[in-house]
């Protein structure tokens, strides 16, 4: 290329990136510590060097990526390690949404092999939403369970139901280790005792729950919780962990783990152009930064690095419960995990105002709260400013 021309290029390359910069200042930082309402946070710097590496990378065709595919494969390995999985078989695909989708599949098609017209699947009323979209594609039919004064599933109400409905075939059970609003946790062991003398199939949604529970130390687990949640528990047959939530890896970064690789055969479509015969996963094409980001982050932190920033999230959340008591701001529930419910009379009211006066957290549905995810992100001084902004907001 001529001196010239390669001179005209820079200049363009210099005005292009300009561009995009002026639309990244646009963009609320993580650092600043005003997102107060998100599962996602600043991923961990190595991030940025193994993005470059594997920019090229498509695992939705892994004949051409056999590196990336062996690590996607180690990644399932040390997330099914990290569940109490020997033998662990899954994907790091697009999120959580994919996630809950892909084991939806999993529980239609085997419901499907024996023969039912309908499928019926347990599911609580703090599923993720995405288990909507998953009811809407799949036509599968939900028998909501309504919460316990925990704000957990009432195991009771399945057993009624499965005994008042013995005709009525079903096919799956959804629980939450880690729910979406308040970060609370099925009693997944009590759920099992009945799904394993229905021989029903229960997918576990850890997405938030699933780089937080497993490091959790004892002094912030709590009394009436039943932590257990993994394939330590007898009928998981699936788990959502994300690792572009609590496992510090950059968007898009979902993991479905299933029991074991038996369970492929109900995802496999055949893939006739492809370097391998079958596909598994919903999204075609899809990068293999999430795999390379995973691996590179929990190599680097191991148990002792995720023990100390979940440590460090949990010491944040009662630091930030210690604040509001100080301005008698009340708690909704004594947070599970790093998530604080702030009682309000109109939550979406205050959650607005504080929105112009540049905080962003969210709400819940569950209970007249506001909602605040305390993330790597969030530090002490970030949780003083927002109490003193949330008491001037509420003088009002
Ligand atoms: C229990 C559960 C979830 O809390 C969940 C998402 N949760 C929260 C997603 C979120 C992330 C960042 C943000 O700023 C706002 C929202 C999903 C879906 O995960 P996703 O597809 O990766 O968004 C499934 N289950």
């Amino acid at each position: 290329m001529l001196k010239e021309d390669r001179r005209e290029n820079m200049e363009k390359e210099r005005e292009i990136l300009e561009k995009l910069k002026k639309y990244r200042e646009m963009d609320l930082k993580y650092v600043d510590g005003r997102i107060l309402g998100s599962m996602c946070t600043k991923p961990h710097p190595i991030s940025k060097k193994i993005v470059e590496m594997f920019l090229e990378t498509n695992l939705g065709d892994p004949g051409l990526f056999p590196g990336t595919k062996n690590l996607e494969e180690e990644v399932i390995k040390m997330i099914g390690e990290m569940l109490h999985n020997k033998n662990p078989f899954g994907y790091i695909i697009s999120g959580g949404t994919e996630a809950n989708i892909t084991a939806m599949r999993v529980v239609k098609k085997m419901s499907r092999e024996k023969g039912r017209k309908e499928v019926n699947i347990f599911i609580p009323e703090t599923a993720h939403f995405s288990f909507e979209k998953a009811r809407e594609m799949m036509d599968l039919n939900y028998i909501v369970v309504p919460l316990d004064k925990k704000y957990t599933m009432d195991v009771k109400y399945i057993k009624d139901y499965i005994e008042d409905n013995v005709e009525k075939g079903i096919d799956g059970i959804v629980a939450i280790a880690g729910s979406t609003e308040l970060g609370t946790i099925d009693n997944i062991p009590e759920i099992s005792k009945v799904a394993k003398e229905h021989n029903i199939y229960i997918h576990v949604d850890a997405a938030f729950g699933g780089f937080v529970i497993p490091f959790l130390e004892d002094r912030y687990r709590l009394e009436g919780y039943n932590y257990h949640f993994d394939f330590s528990v007898d009928n998981v047959i699936s788990i959502t962990v994300d690792p572009h939530k609590m496992g510090l890896a950059p968007i898009p970064a979902g993991g479905i783990v299933f029991r074991d690789s038996s369970f492929k055969r109900y995802l496999d479509v055949e893939t006739p152009y492809l370097t391998e015969s079958y596909q598994a996963t919903l999204i075609g094409t899809r990068s293999g930064i999430g795999v390379a980001t995973t691996w590179g982050i929990m190599k680097l932190l191991g148990y002792e690095g995720y023990r100390k920033i979940v440590s460090q999230c949990m010491e944040n959340t009662y630091y930030l419960v210690k604040r509001m008591k100080e301005y008698s701001f009340e708690k909704a529930i004594d947070p599970v995990l790093n998530i604080v419910a702030i009682r309000d009379e109109d939550p979406v009211g205050t959650s607005l105002i504080l929105r112009k006066m540049g905080w962003y957290l969210s709400t819940c549905r569950c209970v007249d709260a506001l909602r605040v995810v305390v993330m790597p992100h969030i530090t002490k001084e970030h949780i003083d400013r927002f109490i003193e902004t949330l008491a001037q907001c509420k003088k009002y």
